[in-house]
């Protein structure tokens, strides 16, 4: 009893979680795509473009946990692999699958279509190798089980894309069925005798300290740690901050919350108590320029156990090869109560300030169009915020009880929320979206809100048009900075053809949009666009400090 590589990795797919798999056919995947189709469990969905797919897929696995794209050799791939950096650089298990030249034609030295015109069909592979934890080549049917079970483990366990290369001959070639997907699964255990260690050392650090308190960071959705995370924070008491990338993770109408710490553009005095605190224990942090405002919010070493994925790092001391999950939670059985940084955050909390709406017939501006956008976020909305103002916008939402938040401030790609939020509800068809999104960024990628029609997703879109790429104006301005701008609620229309249901608004003034808002909320068989139009330097305060200290970094000189 045998199977077919393609059938082998339908099943492999399936077996991990995956329901949806994005594509773009082209004739080097098309043999697979039809493998993949064929999967009782597996329903394919289509992207306009390999950028978008990959974008869409990183999204699903934000919802789902895991994705899949499959796309043509070169041409696809080669779009794709801008979506997979996010996936790496997001701690997204993505899984790339890339149809490839007939195994015979590098042996008969063919040269091909869809190639740099090259005999040797490998660099595609080569380049995979960089921007994944894993990459395969089935050029053998025999291999593919072994290969195929190889890219997905490593994938799950690291939480990094992966790699796989199937010839447009191989998926219908005969191969072993597959063993019990336990095989694929199975992780190594924290090391008992280090974990211990560890978790010895950052107690009696934590005992020696007068004021600890906890910071939340984005590695702990990736570690699946977020419940770990909550039962320290119980257990110790302190007072927790969350870096932006992080936020969600830790309930924002808990008591102990403290607010997003983003150096002098964090929300709700978070910076104030984490610079009071003498010890603060870093979470699945991830510190960057950007995370911490041109390198001005960094801790001293002195001050930080920077808890990684499978690592705890001291001042003094590293421990391996433990799990992020195993050593919070036994961290939380050994630590006794210190509220002192709760204690003193009640004093710092500042009084949130009570923003008026705004004359309903004025033009609208920034703070009206946040206040209005807050004013929708309930316990099922899922709230995408795209690099741009829309970052500060969306940090500085109020989130309730059971709200999530994405964000992509790694990669940082414009663009990326539209695709992104677009497979993110294929995998969370339950959750309510709203994605704000600067029309800069929507340029990217907006062919993918057909794609939300074609699904009759319910998808709100706050499309802000400042007319231009505002963060850019404020980092560093110049005429590269303008845009054309676009009729962006037009393009619903065009979108709809002859049986969409998108509805597109250009609003301009309070009443307007909260009018265009009441319309989206009925608009259940597909996305509404609301195009809102503010002037181009009506941004967030914290945009313009952030951008200083950001440029500041960038134009360090070299060191001679
Ligand atoms: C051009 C660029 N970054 C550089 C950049 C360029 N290309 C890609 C793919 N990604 C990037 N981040 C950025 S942040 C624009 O200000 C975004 O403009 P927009 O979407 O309109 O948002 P704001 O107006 O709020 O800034
Ligand atoms: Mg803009």
């Amino acid at each position: 009893m045998t199977t077919t590589v393609g059938s082998y990795l339908a099943t492999r797919l399936s077996e991990v979680g995956i329901e949806n798999h994005f594509v773009v056919p082209g004739d080097y995947n098309l043999a697979l795509l039809d493998k993949l189709q064929a999967h009782p469990k597996l329903e394919e969905v289509n992207c306009s473009n390999e950028l978008n797919c990959s974008f869409a897929a990183e999204g699903y696995a934000r919802s789902k946990g895991v994705a899949a794209v499959v796309v043509t050799f070169s041409v696809g791939a080669f779009s794709a692999f801008n979506g997979i950096g996010s996936a790496y650089g997001e701690n997204l298990p993505v899984i790339l699958i890339a149809g490839s030249p007939n195994t015979n034609d590098s042996i008969d030295h063919n040269l091909l279509h869809h190639t740099i015109g090259t005999h040797n069909f490998d660099y595609e592979f080569e380049m995979a190798k960089k921007i994944t934890c894993a990459a395969v080549q089935i050029k053998h049917a025999k291999d593919a089980p072994s290969l195929i079970d190889f890219a997905i483990r490593e994938c799950l366990a690291k939480k990094k894309p992966c790699y796989i290369e199937v010839p447009t001959n191989m998926s219908t070639q005969s191969c072993a069925l597959p063993g019990p997907i336990e095989g694929v699964l199975y992780q190594s255990p924290s090391e008992p005798k280090t974990l211990t260690a560890a978790v010895d050392a950052a107690n009696k650090l934590i005992g020696s300290r007068l004021k600890p308190t906890l910071l939340a960071g984005p590695k702990l959705k990736s570690a699946g740690a977020e419940k770990a995370f909550l039962r320290l924070a119980e257990a110790l008491g302190c007072a927790v901050a969350v870096l932006p990338a992080a936020k969600s993770l830790f309930p924002e109408d808990h008591p102990q919350y403290a607010g997003v710490y983003w150096g002098n553009v964090s929300t709700k005095k978070a910076d104030a108590i984490l610079q009071w605190s003498d010890l603060t224990i870093c979470a699945g942090c991830v510190f960057t320029d950007y995370s911490t405002t041109g390198w001005t919010s960094l801790q001293p070493a002195t001050h930080r156990i920077e808890v990684d994925s499978d690592n705890v790092k001291f001042p003094d001391h590293y421990y391996g090869h433990i799990k992020l999950a195993d050593f919070l939670d036994a961290l939380a059985k050994k630590v006794s109560k210190n509220d002192k940084s709760v204690v003193e955050y009640q004093r710092l909390r500042p009084v949130p300030p009570a923003i008026k709406a705004a004359e309903p017939s004025a033009a609208i501006t920034r703070q009206e169009m946040a206040r209005q956008i807050q004013g929708i976020i309930n316990s099922k909305t899922t709230l995408f915020a795209e690099t741009g103002d829309s970052w500060f916008n969306g940090v500085q939402m109020d989130l309730p009880k059971g709200a999530k938040f994405e964000v992509e401030m790694q990669w940082g790609h414009i663009g990326w929320s539209v695709p992104a939020c677009f497979g993110y509800s294929v995998g969370a068809p339950d959750r309510e979206i709203v994605t704000m999104v600067g029309d800069g960024s929507f340029q990217m990628t907006v062919q993918e809100v057909a794609q939300m029609i074609r699904l009759k997703q319910p998808i709100l879109i706050f499309l802000i048009n400042n007319y231009g790429y505002t963060i850019e104006v404020e980092i560093h301005d110049g005429p590269y900075n303008n845009i054309k701008n676009w009729n962006y609620a037009a393009l619903m229309e065009a979108f709809n053809a002859n049986d969409g249901h998108g509805k597109g608004f250009q609003v301009k003034t309070g009443a307007e949009l909260a009018e265009a808002i009441k319309k989206a909320k009925s608009n259940t068989r597909g996305p509404t666009l609301i195009e809102i139009q503010i002037n181009r330097d009506d941004c967030t305060n914290e945009l313009i400090s952030w951008g200083h200290y950001v440029a500041l970094a960038n134009a360090r000189p070299p060191i001679t």
